[in-house]
């Protein structure tokens, strides 16, 4: 517990998100999705997220509580699930990526205090 209370909330969240991304070898979630390559992307979803933007909010303090970087993994997954077809390449891999995530951020809670 110590070496928690030393150690910033912020190495505990890179070390989860960093558990997550090992789930994502397609990189499907590394990046915000290209506008350019997808028009329509942004008149179906309102608030976009992924991985390298849930990084840089790491960095920024941006992050007061496991539940506030939990809302945004869920924000990656259900705009994945919400845009593409249920037979599509990525629909599954948010379907997979949320049964990993799920599991990760369990043990994550088990194994430290709810921070903040
Ligand atoms: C995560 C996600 O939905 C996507 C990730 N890359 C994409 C390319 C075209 C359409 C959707 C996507």
């Amino acid at each position: 517990v110590l070496e928690m209370q030393l150690s910033p909330f912020p190495v505990l969240l890179r070390a989860v998100l960093d558990q997550l991304q090992e789930k994502d070898q397609a990189k499907i979630f590394a990046q915000p999705v290209n506008v350019q390559e997808v028009p329509d992307y942004l008149d179906h979803i309102k608030q976009p997220m992924d991985f390298s933007t849930m990084r840089k909010r790491i960095d920024g303090h941006e992050y007061m509580s496991l539940d506030e970087f939990e809302d945004d993994f869920n924000l990656v997954i259900n705009n994945c699930l919400k845009y593409n077809a249920k037979d599509n390449y990525f629909y599954r891999a948010g379907v997979r990526m949320r049964d990993h995530g799920g599991v990760i951020l369990r043990r994550t809670r088990k194994e430290t205090e709810r921070i903040g």
